[in-house]
């Protein structure tokens, strides 16, 4: 089996009573992009930092490409562990140029001067800033200053890249075009990375495998598609928005929310409360004759190619939807449900598989 680029076993950190990171084990393969997901306070910034060898760790085991780095006797020290790092605020150095920023690395090696500038070069016209070189930091815009900072991260060839929310101090139009760039530089250089993101999103655009954290531990591990197509839990599909959750009950007749019912049978014919996520892709409008459920229009954001809608089953029930055409739309609305693409949970949280109550039947 090849040695993985990282190897994350039984890690725990804790900051005084709180429990930063409870029990972490995780592997990557080399060439693979992997997205550390979650909300604020989850331990993202923590393991990357684990990672990195800025925060020493209390119990379990770290391991770069088959060298241990990282256990409670054992802290291989950020520079002797061969990483790039590329942090939010850019951390450049505002008194140096940029290319003296880039050549950083190089020179903490004992690289010599004229293979310096070679590589810096290279760095730079990596990034499509070639001809900035002898700029101060301080003059450029946060997107530039970020590719400086990603420069600096890959002159030295590490054997993994380390991204602590790399985009989110950048607007919109900007986070979307240097992701992009990002994504093609790690496939042109074939380089190993992590990052921390809280937006899917980003973690959709970037990475090859999403972990998503909660509260310290890992609760799902998944590429894009798996993840967003099968969430592990009710509360991964509600921070990816996957879909809208339903909390309704089953009955021999199918899945009953809100008044309506649809044809959806539980795992051996389970009867009883749960959760049932109706993802997006699952969604088509119908006229309401056809509808496998009724919702109410509550909202209607025209959004330019798309006109963003807000439904409601009830009160506490909303749906996003997307339309294309710019219609007039009723006060109700009816929506053509896929019911294959379901996914129910118990409220213990268990996943509960379904199936369509017809093809049950056909049975
Ligand atoms: N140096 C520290 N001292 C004390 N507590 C800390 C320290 N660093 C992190 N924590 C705590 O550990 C938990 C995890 O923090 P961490 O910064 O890793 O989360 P995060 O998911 O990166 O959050 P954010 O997205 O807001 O940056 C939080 O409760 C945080 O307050």
């Amino acid at each position: 089996m090849p040695i993985p680029a990282l190897a994350i076993e039984g890690l725990h950190k804790s900051f005084g009573d709180k429990k930063a990171l409870d029990g972490i084990d995780l592997h990557l393969s080399s060439g693979k992009v992997l997205a550390l997901l979650g909300p604020s306070g989850c331990g993202k910034t923590t393991l990357l930092r684990c990672i990195a060898g800025l925060t020493g760790i209390d119990s379990g085991h770290i391991s770069l490409n088959g060298q241990l780095v990282a256990q409670p006797q054992r802290h291989l020290s950020p520079n002797d562990r061969k990483l790039g790092m590329v942090f939010q605020d850019y951390a450049l150095w505002p008194h140096m140029s940029v290319a003296q920023n880039v050549a950083f690395p190089l020179e903490m090696q004992g690289v010599n001067p004229k293979a310096r500038k070679e590589q810096v070069a290279w760095a730079l016209s990596l990034v499509g800033l070639g001809d900035y070189a002898d700029r101060q930091p301080g003059s450029l815009s946060g997107g530039q200053q970020q590719r400086v900072a990603l420069a600096r991260a890959i002159v030295a060839k590490p054997k993994l890249l380390l991204m602590d929310e790399p985009l989110s101090n950048l607007d919109k139009g900007l986070r979307d075009n240097l992701a992009l760039e990002i994504r093609a530089l790690i496939e042109e250089l074939a380089l190993t990375a992590v990052f921390v993101t809280h937006d899917q999103h980003e973690a959709f655009a970037l990475a090859d495998e999403v972990a998503v954290l909660q509260e310290g531990r890992l609760q799902q591990v998944a590429s894009p598609e798996a993840l967003y197509q099968a969430p592990a839990t009710p509360s991964i599909a509600a921070f990816i928005d996957a879909g809208a959750l339903l909390d309704g009950h089953f009955d021999v007749d199918g899945f009953h929310v809100a008044g309506q019912t649809l044809r959806v049978m539980a795992h051996r014919d389970y009867t009883g409360p749960a959760c049932l996520l109706l993802p997006r892709r699952a969604l088509t409008l119908t006229s309401p004759t056809q509808a496998d459920v009724i919702a109410k229009v509550k909202g209607r954001l025209f959004q330019g190619d798309h006109t963003a809608l807000t439904l409601s089953l009830n009160q506490h029930t909303h749906i996003k939807l997307r339309v294309h055409d710019t219609l007039v739309l009723p006060e109700s609305v009816g929506l053509a449900v896929d019911v294959a693409s379901l996914r129910a949970w118990l409220p213990t949280g268990e996943a509960l598989p379904c199936t369509p109550l017809y093809a049950a039947e056909l049975c």
